[in-house]
């Protein structure tokens, strides 16, 4: 099977950003996600129950046309805090040169204080073509037809 060359994501850190925080890396030669830190300027937030911010990661990146970046939940801050985030997958536009956010919920029962430095998500690199989209009068036929949302029964 032929393997393409995985994109090349150019990564700077915003003017602001903690240089001392690690970047993003993938944790073994199979993992999917690089985990995303929470930059705070050595602070913190905390999420009462039901709450959700916009954490900085203190990074910008530069993906190559024809690609996106997602930001997706750790699923240990889920399982164990039920915070996760909100926009899940947030998406990453490969033209978009701004700073590297994570909007994160609190559904948990408990606040939950997000520290300096923290995992706070995992960010996965996805092929995104631009489609050539149409207008057209009728579509084509298929057995599926209109049928969606169930309609093969839930057993
Ligand atoms: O979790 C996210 C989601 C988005 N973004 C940045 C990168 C993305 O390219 C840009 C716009 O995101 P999106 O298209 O989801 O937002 P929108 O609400 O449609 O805003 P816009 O009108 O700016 O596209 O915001 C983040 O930093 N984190």
């Amino acid at each position: 099977m032929s393997k393409t060359e995985p994109p090349v994501i150019a990564i700077a850190r915003t003017a602001d950003a903690d240089p001392a925080l690690p970047l993003p890396e993938y944790a073994s030669s199979g993992a999917a996600g690089a985990d995303l830190r929470a930059d705070l300027a050595g602070g913190s937030v905390d999420l009462a129950p039901g709450a959700r911010a916009l954490i900085p990661t203190g990074l910008t990146l530069a993906i190559p046309a024809g690609w996106e970046v997602q930001v997706r939940p750790r699923s240990g801050l889920a399982l164990k805090h039920g915070v996760t985030v909100l926009n899940s997958p947030g998406t990453i536009d490969s033209d978009y040169r701004g700073p590297l956010g994570v909007i994160l919920i609190n559904l948990g029962e408990a606040p939950f204080r997000i520290a300096h430095g923290e995992r706070i998500a995992q960010m996965i690199v996805a092929a995104a073509p631009q489609a050539r989209l149409r207008l057209v009068d009728t579509l084509d036929q298929t057995a599926r037809g209109t049928g969606g949302f169930g309609s093969t029964g839930t057993g």
